[in-house]
């Protein structure tokens, strides 16, 4: 496309003024493009997402931030072009469409480098953003905890350094005349290089002051004896709706990509009577940049601390077995071990999406796996399932912990409060001759320290055994 190419002519009729990227349409206008480079071979089947599907997902993640989507196309290309990403006729193409609908935004869900961006800009008139950036703005409308905000500022500045780098190394040029803004001879890249580093620095250290706190938060929380449940899965898998039914409680469950981006703890008691904690936390995503996902690592302490974690998935989405797989290398990064069925526990969401083939196949396939691995269907929509996930949670839980039975003087009423904070009491009797009897759970390192304090004997568990 040559006529792109100098963009100096003067403005003419029709012409946008003489920064011709500057945006001319509508900022909150966006056209959204998907582009489908074409199968290299040896490229794993599991992570091929369908471009229908990927398409879907860019729209909702454009639509997170309330974007106005005026169309949305996948682009199919055989190689990437390191000037404009795409061919040199499709840039033309989408740029009369940019026009047509006065868009203002362009949405390119793929890693664009930095001189990629520039030039469909200029091309284009139009701001683009690429996936991380697009992330990152919907991850800076959600944070709400200064944690969090911290976070994703600290993750953007990393992203802004990055590219910095990238886009201005062979452009870099002496900052001339502005001598407080940096020492005499420092270039312009060296200068915001520097910027971004202090204000780095900073966030690091608030990050800091704000992680010990929650340590002891942790920290105390750990003495309370319930164990902690944490919900993960791909964004929008409805880890949130199944939150809120498991804890009646209203969280923000929407459909929209990463709707929760905090922790959020509750206290649950189940039917069986266990007492969890239970963590909903951000969604995943595919393409998730490595330093967003480092950011958020600390968010995700809930997690890798969980004594169960619940693999929410989406069932009745084509992508489900990508997903999962993005899922599975989110916890790998974390330190957790996503087949570890000791700690797993796969719930297959939105069953209730299913047709009646499709239910019974997820019914057959569920079947299959035995023992530590069985997923659990269910609609956290309907509610269906939830009485099984509820048992399975209550199995998992009570497969780990100890059961003690002992007998406590009356008397005691700092052993009894001790027993109260410190494990679970399952049963309370008063002998006749005033003894209490008690039946207590504990995690397993706790056990012995009661043995030997109360003269406490092991015993089967009384319920949730089977
Ligand atoms: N049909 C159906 N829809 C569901 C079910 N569970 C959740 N949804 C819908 O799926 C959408 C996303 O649900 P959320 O609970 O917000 O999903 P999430 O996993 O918390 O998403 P993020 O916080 O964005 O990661 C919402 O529109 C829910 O109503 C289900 O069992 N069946
Ligand atoms: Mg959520």
């Amino acid at each position: 496309m040559e006529s792109r190419n100098p963009r100096r002519s003067p403005a003419g009729s029709g012409e946008s003024p003489a920064t011709t990227d500057e945006p001319t349409g509508d900022a909150t206008r966006v056209v959204v493009l998907v582009p489908h480079v074409a199968r290299r071979p040896g490229e794993e089947g599991e992570r091929r997402r369908s471009p229908e599907a990927r398409l879907d997902e860019a729209v909702g993640l454009a639509g997170a931030i309330d974007l106005d989507v005026v169309a949305a196309h996948v682009i199919g290309l055989s190689t990437v072009r390191p000037a404009t990403y795409l061919g040199s006729g499709k840039v033309e193409e989408i740029g009369e469409d940019v026009k047509a609908h006065e868009a203002g935004l362009v949405f390119v869900d793929a890693p664009l480098s930095p001189v990629q961006q520039r030039n469909l800009e200029k091309a284009w008139s139009a701001k683009v953003i690429d996936r991380t950036a697009l992330i990152l703005e919907i991850f800076g409308q959600r944070a709400r905890t200064k944690e969090g905000v911290l976070q994703v500022e600290l993750a953007h500045l990393n992203y802004q350094k990055s590219r910095l780098v990238r886009s201005w190394t062979h452009l870099e040029r002496q900052r001339g005349g502005f001598g407080f803004l940096g020492g005499p001879g420092e270039t312009q890249i060296e200068a915001d290089r520097r910027i971004i580093g202090e204000r780095i620095t900073k966030i690091e250290r608030e990050l800091e002051q704000v992680k010990r706190t929650r340590a002891l938060h942790r920290a105390s929380r750990k003495k309370v004896p319930y164990p902690v449940v944490a919900l993960v899965g791909y964004t929008n898998a409805g880890k949130s709706t199944l939150f809120n039914r498991l804890t009646a409680a209203s969280v923000m469950a929407q459909d929209l990509l990463f709707a929760t981006l905090d922790p959020t703890l509750r206290q649950v008691k189940l039917d069986t009577g266990d007492q969890i904690i239970l963590s909903d936390t951000v969604g995943f995503i595919s393409d998730l940049p490595t330093q967003l996902v480092a950011a958020f690592r600390a968010t995700l302490e809930e997690v890798i601390e969980a004594d169960i974690i619940l693999h929410v998935r989406d069932v009745s989405h084509e992508d489900t077995a990508a997903q999962a797989a993005d899922v599975a290398d989110v916890l790998r990064g974390l330190g957790v071990d996503p087949d570890d069925d000791h700690r797993l526990i796969e719930v297959w969401n939105k069953i209730d999406r299913l047709d009646e083939e499709g239910r019974t196949r997820t019914f057959n396939s569920a079947a299959r796996l035995t023992g530590d691995a069985h997923p659990i269907p269910v609609s956290a929509l309907t509610g269906e399932g939830m009485d099984e996930l509820k048992l399975a949670i209550a199995r998992r839980l009570s497969r780990d912990r100890v059961t003690l039975a002992l007998d406590l003087d009356p008397a005691d009423g700092e052993g009894l409060g001790w027993l109260y904070r410190h494990s679970e009491v399952l049963d309370r009797r008063a002998a006749d001759n005033g003894t209490l009897h008690l039946v207590v759970r504990v995690a397993p390192d706790r056990a012995g320290n009661i043995e030997r304090r109360f003269g406490a004997r092991r015993t089967a568990s009384r319920r949730g055994a089977a």
